[in-house]
């Protein structure tokens, strides 16, 4: 099996993959504006085979995890044959999804049922008006019963993603304590990550992860070691609580140096970084499963080029206009 491996020794199990760029909501940090579709030309998202077939090259390869993301995953009408395609293949032991929660309530058994193994929700506010001026929808009841609902279907744990925002946010450790004290939700709080379109958000709004790290160590939280395809949070735990809290801090030194992750568009570009350049076209050797030996191969030598680490401490966010066309 040949392993992708960057010039770094950097090994990659894990592929983020979006399969649409569509958005229902419209997170201020985000979608501002709600999605508007690129361009003039209609582009189409990748199909159901080529999904199988890009995931089955990088599990030739070494990837050992998937994660579903988008825009908003769970609007694509067949999401549940993807999670199926995606999972027919038994080198993938994990199948994440990251959502905004929208259709949990509804459609969580029939995803875990299909093969999805892992739930990562966001969710900015536990107050249910602060989410819904977040998040441009009045649907913080909604999404909290799809997080009942997930239990219900079989998980054993739920992660939740919290932007952390100065003066939105940051301020409410202990509301977000106390709901994961009885419930095993691990809750991560993300820094604020500038973007092409979020500059002005980002000079205002953006605080860094150790002012909650500062407060778990001194309440006596302890971090927890990291697997090989985690993703990148810091995990913390605490013997009085089922929950554990995670901090992501990519503008913390040395963040890159355990990425483990690489990341396919919905239109089937290859990007080597959440704020790289550009992005390698893999459509062409998509369309046949006997392309697989040279997909893997274009894949490998991109590799070469994968830069050490990201430039947003040079305020250079490379293509990312926002994270929904990467899927974060
Ligand atoms: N800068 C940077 N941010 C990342 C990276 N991976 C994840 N993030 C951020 O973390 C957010 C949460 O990621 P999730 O989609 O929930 O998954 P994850 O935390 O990577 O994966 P798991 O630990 O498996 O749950 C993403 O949307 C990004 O904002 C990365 O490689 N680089
Ligand atoms: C782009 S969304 C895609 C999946 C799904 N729509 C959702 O919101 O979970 C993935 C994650 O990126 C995070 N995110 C988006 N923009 C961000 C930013 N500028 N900084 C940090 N995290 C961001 C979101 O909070 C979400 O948890
Ligand atoms: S963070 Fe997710 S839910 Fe919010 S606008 Fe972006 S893609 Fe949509
Ligand atoms: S910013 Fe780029 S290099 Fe750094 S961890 Fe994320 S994807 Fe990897």
């Amino acid at each position: 099996m040949s392993q992708f491996i960057d010039n770094f020794e950097r090994k990659f199990y894990y592929l983020r993959l979006s399969i649409t760029d569509v958005c229902n909501f419209r997170c201020n940090y985000c979608l501002p504006d709600g999605y508007k579709p690129q361009g003039s030309t209609n582009k189409s998202f990748l199909s159901l085979d080529e999904i199988r077939r890009v995931t089955r090259a990088f599990a030739a390869s070494g990837t050992e995890k998937v994660r579903l993301t988008g825009g908003e995953p769970s609007l694509r009408r067949d999401f549940i044959d993807i999670i199926a395609a995606v999972r027919e293949n038994r080198a993938i032991r994990q199948l994440a999804v990251t959502t905004n929660g929208y259709r949990l309530e509804r459609d969580v058994a029939a995803w875990r049922d299909a093969g999805l193994t892992a739930l990562n929700v966001s969710i900015d506010s536990l107050d249910a008006r602060q989410f819904h001026a977040i998040t441009g929808q009045d649907k913080f009841h909604q999404v909290m019963r799809g997080i009942d609902a997930a239990f219900d279907a079989g998980f054993d744990k739920v992660k939740v993603n919290t932007v952390l925002m100065r003066d939105i946010n940051h301020h409410t450790l202990d509301t977000f304590l106390d709901w994961i004290r009885p419930r095993p939700i691990q809750l991560r709080f993300i820094e604020l990550m500038e973007t092409g379109d979020g500059g002005s958000l980002f000079r205002k709004h953006h605080i860094s992860g150790e002012v909650i790290r500062d407060q778990l160590i001194s309440r006596g939280w302890q971090r927890l070691p990291r697997a090989r395809s985690d993703g990148p949070a810091q995990v913390f735990r605490h013997p009085d609580y089922q929950g554990e809290i995670g901090l992501i801090m990519p503008y913390e030194k040395d963040f890159c140096a355990s990425c483990n992750r690489l990341r396919v568009s919905a239109t089937g570009k290859l990007h080597l970084c959440l704020f790289g350049d550009g992005g390698v076209s893999l459509r062409d050797l998509l369309a046949s499963d006997g392309q697989q030996q040279e997909l893997q191969a274009r894949i490998a030598a991109s590799l070469q080029s994968k830069k050490q680490t990201h430039f947003l401490h040079q305020g250079n966010t490379g293509i990312t206009q926002n994270l929904s066309f990467i899927g974060g």
